[in-house]
């Protein structure tokens, strides 16, 4: 099977890693809007593999046939993918116009199935127009741990092709989960409201950052707190889903914290920019903010 990953950002490189290593992949074709990019995608995964082989889960011949199945460019060279997996910015008329491009001009295979791993767009809306539709296959960060992809029919997905992508997601050693669409599907319908009420609770000053982590941490068994998980995710992506949770329902309860589009504009995304809630140090500690 041959893979095209659109976007080779935090999810595009991860998405690109679990299908590389998985047996039945021959080609994953990592593409992004630049070649530096796409290479600097392909770069993460063998920083990512790199890793294993020093802790010795995987040996260097094993990682090395990982990284020589991922071939990098522009959208143009995904031109005989068996599966399109989209991972550009979540903007609906970037997620469209990827998809018109690909299927009027680059795609050459006609059974080729087209998904986005959008985190919480309307899958027929963005397949709205195309000759194929699309489906929805939302992998989780980061990619090539996670074991679970939310698979998501939009209204004119075939049957056969919901079919199709439960198996595939499975052949990939994921769970996956079979999802009518609405906004934010499941898991961030109910976990990006958490992150945003977290975020209010620090914005009212009733705790510090650390003391707001520490205490859902403990209190609730959760692996991370909701503002050191907002930064993991990246405060635009969360900032996103919150807006279309509100625009789709106009429900106030989805309203987003201010806070949180405020740092948005100011570019504090968190890991990604090195800086959110917390500063990400070049030794890889991390300082909440309010305590720099
Ligand atoms: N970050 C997460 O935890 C997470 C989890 C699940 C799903 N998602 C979804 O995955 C998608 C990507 O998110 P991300 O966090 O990887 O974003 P990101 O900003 O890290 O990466 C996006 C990449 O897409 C590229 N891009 C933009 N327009 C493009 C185009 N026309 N063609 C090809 N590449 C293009 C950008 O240059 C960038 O490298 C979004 O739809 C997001 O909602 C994110």
């Amino acid at each position: 099977m041959k893979v095209a990953v659109i976007g080779a950002g935090t999810m595009g490189s991860g998405i690109a890693q679990a299908f590389a290593q998985c047996d039945a992949v021959e080609t994953v074709y990592l593409c992004d809007i630049k070649q530096e990019f796409a290479d600097g995608g392909k770069s993460k995964i063998e920083k990512n593999l790199g890793r294993l082989v020093k802790k010795e889960k995987m040996t260097q011949e094993a990682a090395d046939a990982i990284v020589a199945k991922v071939k990098t460019g522009l959208n143009t060279i995904a031109t005989d993918p068996d599966l399109v997996v989209e991972a550009a910015l979540e903007v609906m008329d970037i997620k469209k116009a990827c998809f018109k491009e690909l299927q009027e001009n680059i795609v050459k295979n006609p059974d080729c199935i087209y998904a986005s791993n959008t985190s919480s767009l309307s899958i027929t809306e963005i397949g709205a127009g195309l000759k194929t539709p699309i489906i929805g296959m939302h992998l989780f960060n980061p990619a090539p741990v996670m074991k679970l992809i939310e698979v998501i029919s939009g209204a004119n997905t075939p049957k056969e092709t919901t079919e199709k992508v439960i198996e595939i997601s499975k052949t990939l050693g994921k769970t996956p989960v079979q999802v009518n669409e609405a906004p934010g599907f499941v898991v961030n319908r109910i976990l990006i409201p958490l992150i945003n009420e977290g975020i209010f609770v620090y914005s009212e000053g009733i705790s510090d950052i650390e003391g707001i982590d520490t205490a859902m941490k403990l209190g609730c068994n959760h692996p991370m707190g909701p503002l050191e998980l907002g930064d993991y995710v990246g405060l635009d992506i969360v900032l996103a889903i919150m807006d279309v949770l509100y625009n789709e329902t106009k429900d106030s309860k989805y309203r987003a914290c201010g806070l949180l589009r405020k740092m948005v504009r100011a570019g504090h995304l968190g890991v990604k920019s090195g800086i959110g809630f917390y500063k990400y140090n070049e030794d890889r500690t991390k300082t909440p903010v309010d305590k720099l």
